[in-house]
């Protein structure tokens, strides 16, 4: 089985209870594991790869029950620290009635992440996968993600990298996200934007337009998501729009991370499956995601996707 490696921070995603209200008239919140790196993590674990997430989270009540979370879902934590004296980091979100939601963090354990804590244990990945929220933003976290990714590059290891723009993060500090992420997008394999992130990105007004632009940046395959409409399949050569099925959405959180993490497992097991059949499960992986509410136990195995899937076309589940 393949290893992925995910980097970046776990955290509690407190879930608005009322749907359609923002965060400040909302009355109360769920409590559930979150942050994108191991929302992708719990992906690759749950769809037939071994996942180990790194990173550091409090020596708390909530640093526990992340643990335990992953633990069921048979994520390694070898590499994930419980920091005394620091709190778990927490995101508040809003769910809109159309799914889509708002984030405000409150942020301390996710960014202090050094490279001497993992150093020892960094060769044994297939694939190290980078999609932290938080990593951009000043601190060891980021130079550990920097570090990190150079260990990856110098050893001809796969690299995969999701942007995951938070507004509430970077607002003030976009020109920052934006040149770090055209530092990942250059060195990695497979890279996942939103189509808004892909504008941010890029500069450009036209999802061609920022195609042709971040491919030219140096990644191998580059995935745009497009809500309902599916993905963009981008390489050198070709853009492919590659449809998904309309799906009532309740919560999309984690959807993007589902997305990634069936991308990432299929590529990796890869028995001469094509790129675009590959996207077109990851849609509806992330797609089956947001029919319930919360990240990372919402993402299906993949007997519940073809389960989903039952009297569609014909495609080879892994
Ligand atoms: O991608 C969704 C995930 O990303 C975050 O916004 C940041 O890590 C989490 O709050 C959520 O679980």
């Amino acid at each position: 089985m393949k290893n992925v490696l995910c980097i970046g921070e776990a955290l509690i995603d407190f879930l608005s209870i009322d749907k359609g209200k923002n965060l400040c008239d909302t009355s109360g919140f769920i409590k559930k594991a979150g942050g994108a790196p191991a929302n992708v993590a719990a992906a690759i674990s749950k769809l037939g790869a071994k996942a180990h997430f790194c990173g550091t989270v409090g020596d708390d009540a909530f640093g526990k029950f992340l643990e335990n979370t992953f633990n069921q879902n048979n994520i390694n934590t070898d590499l994930m620290y419980k920091l005394k004296d620091r709190n778990t980091t927490f995101a508040f979100v809003s769910l809109m009635e159309d799914g889509e939601r708002d984030f405000e963090f409150v942020r301390d354990a996710d960014r202090y992440l050094s490279f001497d804590m993992i150093e020892k244990e960094i060769d044994k990945f297939d694939l190290y996968h980078f999609g932290s929220a938080t990593a951009f933003l000043d601190g060891e976290l980021k130079n550990t993600y920097y570090k990190l990714k150079e260990y990856a590059l110098n050893n001809n290891k796969l690299i995969s990298f999701d942007a995951n723009y938070r507004d509430s993060l970077f607002s003030n500090n976009k020109d920052v996200f934006i040149n770090c992420c055209k530092d990942y997008i250059k060195d990695s394999d497979i890279v996942k934007l939103s189509e808004e992130e892909a504008y941010l990105i890029s500069g450009r007004e036209s999802v061609k337009e920022a195609a042709d632009y971040l491919i030219s940046l140096g990644c191998k395959y580059l995935i745009i998501t497009l809500g309902k409409l599916g993905a963009m399949l981008v390489t050198k050569d070709k853009q492919v729009l590659i449809p998904t099925k309309e799906i009532e959405m309740k919560d999309a959180t984690g959807a993007g991370d589902a997305f990634m993490g069936a991308v990432i497992v299929q590529i990796l097991n890869e028995e001469n499956k094509n790129i675009e059949d590959i996207v077109k499960l990851a849609n509806l992986v992330g797609g089956i995601t947001t029919t319930k509410i919360g990240a990372l136990e919402s993402i299906p195995t993949w007997d519940e996707v073809k389960k989903y899937n039952e009297g569609e076309s014909a495609l080879t589940f892994n």
